[in-house]
This record gives structure tokens, sequence and C-alpha cells, in this order.
């Protein structure tokens, strides 16, 4: 499988450990198949199938440079005792007709797990195949989960580094407790006076410094990325999709060939891109809902056609969705646009330019015929998680709340049945505060640790292993910079490991 730059020529492919390695292209691209895999999966198949079956068709069809012994072993690892359940994404019992499909179930209870328990085997082979004696540094922005997931991934994994830009103030107090609890001899997170924006632009902005990169090369040392915008941290995403249909045909609920709906939290658009992905490899799916918080640049986009960043930027009881500039909708705009790469080149130009662009009919139709989309305010989020809890005794984080709140708005103003998942991105544990005064409607008096203590107090249930984990962490002391620095934050850290 060959793969492209969404802005640039197709005389400059690259191969799937090339593109894992590389991150972003050199263009500021995000990279692609050149050539999407044309096979349908089986999904007569799928309720019999485990997860880690299911992974291994998908990464089969995207990575076929990869050995299928570099791929097996990659999954057995990424796949194993370290989640709270054998299904690895379990869905929980119906909701109405709406189901949750749990994804916080790894080590750092949040969805990123599900690709950065894989990635650090897979950049291992890549680096491997293509023979690359530097060292990887892995730079990430984070509004919060990646962070933490790509710290827990690659701790410890030979021939890496971790840096992780995250916005001071702008994460959970459990979030920041996780990354700065990481332990590993190659980790480092570093918050910046700025929202998660400032941080990614920064970012895709040092990636393509290419003074700065000459130098780190030689050095020894050159980037790659834990973020969506890495293909190889999207693709293994795609697996839970068909996971979560092959699960609900084998309870019953639904028959092979059925439509279904996701509902997606999002913010960067990697997790609802993945469904499209696994649309686009014939799982039956009628829409998929981008559920926003109020940072709701992509409910008006999908309104309207227009993408304007211009806008305030909020914090919100969500933080992981705390985003203006989505990166991976580039790559749903690229395949509507029937890879045009010029098209989008122009898009992407108008929005570092003049802050939007608007999109035209071709791709305004597939929007609409493909999506539905609608936001939660942060009160809207707190009702949602006390009905839920009212409702059913089940308990959801706030990210998971904003889906659910869109869906319920969705469903009441289209009349549509379809069966529909509510994609549950991060465990109720990650934002203790929120939950604990949605559900008793009183603020929680203490934070962090102690608020779950707290929470499971009025719950009364069990910790999991991985939430257990959190109490036997101890925290290093934040460091906190200006964006403007990072590149020379960078430099000094590599620096003194030279
Ligand atoms: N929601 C993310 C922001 C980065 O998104 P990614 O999917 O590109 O890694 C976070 O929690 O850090």
């Amino acid at each position: 499988m060959q793969y492209r730059s969404t802005r640039g020529p197709l005389d400059k492919n690259l191969n799937a450990p090339q593109a894992i390695i590389k991150g972003l292209a050199d263009d500021g691209g995000l990279l692609v198949p050149t050539k999407f895999p044309s096979s349908s999966l089986p999904i007569e198949n799928l309720p019999k199938m485990t997860y880690q079956q299911i992974v291994h068709l998908i990464l089969t069809l995207f990575f076929n440079d990869f050995t299928p012994d570099q791929l097996q072993k990659s999954i057995e690892q990424a796949y194993g005792d370290q989640w709270d359940s054998q299904q690895i994404t379990p869905i929980s019992n119906s909701h109405s007709n709406n189901y949750y499909l749990e994804l916080f179930h790894g080590p750092t209870l949040a969805f990123k797990d599900v690709a950065l328990q894989i990635l650090p085997y897979l950049m291992t082979s890549a680096v491997t195949i293509e023979q690359i004696s530097n060292k990887i540094i892995i730079l990430t922005a984070t509004s919060g989960d990646t962070g933490t997931a790509a710290m827990r991934g690659f701790s410890n994994q030979p021939g890496t580094q971790v840096i992780v830009f995250y916005p001071h103030g702008g994460v959970s107090p459990v979030q920041l407790k996780q990354m700065l609890g990481q332990r590993g001899n190659n980790l480092t997170a570093i918050a910046i006076e700025g929202n998660f924006d400032d941080a990614q632009t920064e970012v895709k902005r040092i990636f393509n410094d290419t003074v700065f990169n000459q130098q780190l090369q030689q050095n020894g040392y050159q980037f790659s990325s834990a973020n969506s915008m890495n293909i190889g941290r999207l693709i293994p995403q795609i697996a839970y999709y068909f996971s979560a249909y092959g699960q609900l045909v084998d309870k019953g609920k639904i028959k092979v060939g059925d439509d279904l709906n996701f509902a997606v939290p999002t913010g960067n658009f990697g997790d609802i891109l993945a469904g499209y992905y696994a649309k686009k490899l014939g799982l039956p799916i009628n829409k998929l809902i981008c559920a926003s918080d109020e940072n709701n640049v992509l409910t008006d986009f999908f309104k309207t056609g227009e993408y304007n960043r211009q806008r305030e930027f909020y914090l919100t009881n969500s933080p992981a969705m705390d985003i203006l500039v989505s990166s991976n909708l580039e790559r749903l705009l690229f395949d509507l646009a029937d890879n045009n790469a010029e098209l989008i080149s122009k898009y992407m130009d108008q929005l570092v330019q003049e802050g939007h662009y608007q999109v035209n009919s071709i791709i305004k139709d597939q929007l609409d015929r493909q999506f539905a989309a609608g936001f939660a305010t942060q009160d809207q989020v707190s009702q949602e998680i006390q009905r839920i809890y009212e409702a059913d005794g089940y308990l959801i984080d706030p990210h998971t709340a904003v889906a659910s709140f869109v869906t319920n708005q969705y469903q009441a103003s289209h009349n549509d049945k379809t069966p529909t998942f509510i994609v549950s991105t991060a465990s109720p544990y990650k934002f203790p505060e929120t939950v604990y005064k949605a559900i008793t409607g009183k603020p929680v008096s203490s934070s962090g640790l102690a608020a779950i203590q707290d929470l499971q107090n009025i719950i009364q249930q069990p910790f999991s292993n991985n939430v257990q984990a959190l109490f036997n962490q101890s925290i290093r002391a934040e460091q906190i910079i200006q964006p403007t620095k990072m590149e020379e934050t960078i430099s000094k850290l590599l620096t003194s490991t030279y």
C-alpha cells in the first residue's frame, strides 16, 4: 500500500512504514492511501471474530509492507491483559435503541489507547524495515488524552523519545496527573501558555522546519507523531467500528446487513474519520453523527459548508474536544473531492491566510448524505450525564455525554430509528469533578484522585484495574512555557541527551 499527501502530487509516494515514521507530509498535508482498498470486510463473520482477528484483517489491508509476523506480534502485545475487558472495546447494554461503544478500558482510560497501544510496535518494526538508525522523537500535541496514551504506549520503547505539549489549565486534574505521573526514561510533558490549537499548529510548523530538522538529523534524531495526523494512529481505530457491529449481531439486536448510526464526540476528527473509513470498507453505516462541544466549528461546517475558525475558543468540561482546527477533516475532504490535492491545498491555504474556506456543492451534498452534526453546551452535558444516570444507573463521561445529547436531538428532529452507537471515548473517572456535580447536583469538595474516590462512594461500584492504578502514580513538577519557546525547548531537551 502506498501513501501520498492530501496536498501534493502523486509522485512522492511512501510505503506504510515510511508513512508511519514520517507522520506528516513535507508539504504540511496528511498522508492517505493512494488507492483506498477496494475489498469489503466479511461482515457476516464479525460475530465470531475476536478483536485481535478484526484488527489483523484491517492492518493487513493497509499495512501490507509489514510481515504477517510483525503485525501478529504487534497485535498480541497491544491487545493483551493491560485491558480491563477481554473484548477490548465492549458494548454496553441497550439504552432504548441506543448502545454505548466503550473505548475506555485501556491503560489510560480513553479511546486513544486503542491505537497508541499498537503504534509503538508498528513504529519499531517500521524503523527496522527502513533500517533507520536515528532516534525517533514522538512530537505530540494534546488536549488531555493523546498525551497520556502516547507516553504510556511508548514508555521505555527503545529508540524513541516522547515530547508532549498540552494547554496549561486546559486539561482535567486527572488528565494532568496522568501525564505528569507516567513512568519511563523517555517521556516529557510540557504545558504551554495557550490552547490546543496553538500547540498543534506549532507542532506542525516544527515538523516542517527544514533547518531545525537538518540539525536534528545531524545529531541522530528525527520526528514522528503520535497524533491522529499519523496514519498509524488512524487505521487501527477502524477496528472498533467493525467489532461493535459484530457484537450487536451476536447479541441478536440487529441482523447482518442492517444499518447502524455512530455518534462520535469529535475534536481532531480522527475517530469519526476511522468510522468513515469503516463505511468505505463495507460496514453498513447510515449516518455518522459528528458531536461537538461549545467549540462548534464542525456543527456550523456541516450545516453551511463553510469552515470558519475565526471564533472564540472555549475551555469546556469536555477538554479533549476543545479544538477549532480539526486536522483530519482534511482527509475526509480529500476523499470526497475524489483525491483532488490541488483543491484541498487551496482550502487549507485559505484556512491559514483568511481563517475560513467554503467547500463546493459536490462535497457539501456528500456531507449531507453521510453525516449529521450537532453540539452540546456545558449545561446540556451535565444534564445528559444526570439523565442517563437516573434512567439507566449508567455513568458516562462529559465527552460521551456530548454525543449522547446530540444523538437525542438528532433522533427527535429526524425521526431516524436506526440503532445507534454512542461512541464512549473516555472513562467518567477521568472527569470526576464534572460527573459528581452532574449526578448529585453539588460540586465535589475535592479534585483529582480524591474526587474519584468521592464519586465511587456515590455509585458504589468497584474500580477496574486501570482506574485503581491511578492511585499508585507519583507525579513530576509541571513545566510551563510560551508556545514560541517550543522549538527551543525541544532543542534543549535533546541536547541534554546527545
Ligand atoms: N483530543 C485529543 C487532541 C489530539 O487529537 P489526536 O486524535 O489528533 O491525537 C487529545 O485528547 O489530546
